[in-house]
């Protein structure tokens, strides 16, 4: 089982290279080189909206050293929740708040290069509960409001439900029925997209609270559960993950 970082960023015309980022990390000792297949982390040609990224070999170094990092920290636990699963630890990550800073540059940039600069989100959705821990930070470098996904029961007020299965359960997540103005630009953000139940759940809220979805942001994918096939919008990663 491997996790290699992988390359989403794509579109040069629109990602400016960082230089704060360049002066900020340590130099590369990454074990995981670029792969040479063609970019996983975007769904274009496979979902039924093309992704706006084009081909990695556009990708800042910046950026791939970043993933290289992050990849790294992540940890596996096999059978965990239960039999089976490898569960993908990104605890590690907001552990090191040198790596917590990095994540979110390259989440910002990811945004800015993947959607363009013109069309940056007015709302972050993020799904509880691993996508509150980046959802707002991004949220505020954005400029965009911040908005929950949670688990039923927890939202007071009139909300939207919708049910969903994802690798290890079923559940229901719920809006807050005006937390969207009809026709605000929306991207959806989570850790991991497994099997796109959650995702996907997701985004049909959003269609019912009338919001424009505009895509969606991870940390990880783990592509060979091909989850990105249940979603309706452009659907970009940091990192992409495990054989099986
Ligand atoms: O693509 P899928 O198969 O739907 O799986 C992905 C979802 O599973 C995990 O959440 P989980 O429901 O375990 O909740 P948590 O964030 O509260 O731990 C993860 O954070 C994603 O939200
Ligand atoms: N394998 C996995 N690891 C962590 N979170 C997950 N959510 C769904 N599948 C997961």
């Amino acid at each position: 089982m491997t996790v290699e970082p992988t390359d989403s960023t794509s579109n040069s015309a629109q990602g400016n290279p960082d230089s704060t980022l360049a002066s900020r990390i340590s130099p590369s000792t990454s074990s995981h080189p670029p792969p040479s297949k063609a970019d996983p982390t975007t769904n274009a040609g496979q979902g039924r909206k093309p992704s706006t990224s084009a081909s990695s070999s556009s990708q800042q170094p910046d950026l791939k050293i970043i993933k290289a990092r992050l990849h790294r920290a992540l940890r596996q636990y096999p059978d965990f929740p239960s039999p089976g699963i490898i569960f993908e630890d990104i605890l590690p990550i907001f552990a090191d708040p040198e790596l917590h800073g990095l994540l979110l540059e390259a989440l910002e940039l990811q945004v800015v290069s993947s959607f363009g600069e013109a069309n940056k989100p007015d709302v972050v959705v993020g799904l509880e509960a691993r996508g509150f821990l980046f959802g707002p930070s991004l949220a505020l470098r954005l400029g965009a409001s911040f908005v929950p996904v949670r688990k039923q029961g927890k939202l007071p007020g009139p909300t939207e439900t919708a049910s969903y299965k994802k690798e290890y359960g079923e559940d229901f997540f719920q809006m807050q029925k005006d937390a969207i103005n009809s026709g605000q630009k929306v991207l959806i953000v989570d850790d991991i997209i497994a099997t796109g139940g959650s995702a996907a759940a997701a985004g049909s809220l959003v269609h019912q609270l009338g919001g424009s979805l505009i895509g969606y942001i991870f940390i990880l994918e783990l592509d060979f559960l091909k989850g990105r096939a249940k979603l309706n919008a452009p659907a970009h990663t940091l990192l992409t993950g495990q054989e099986k």
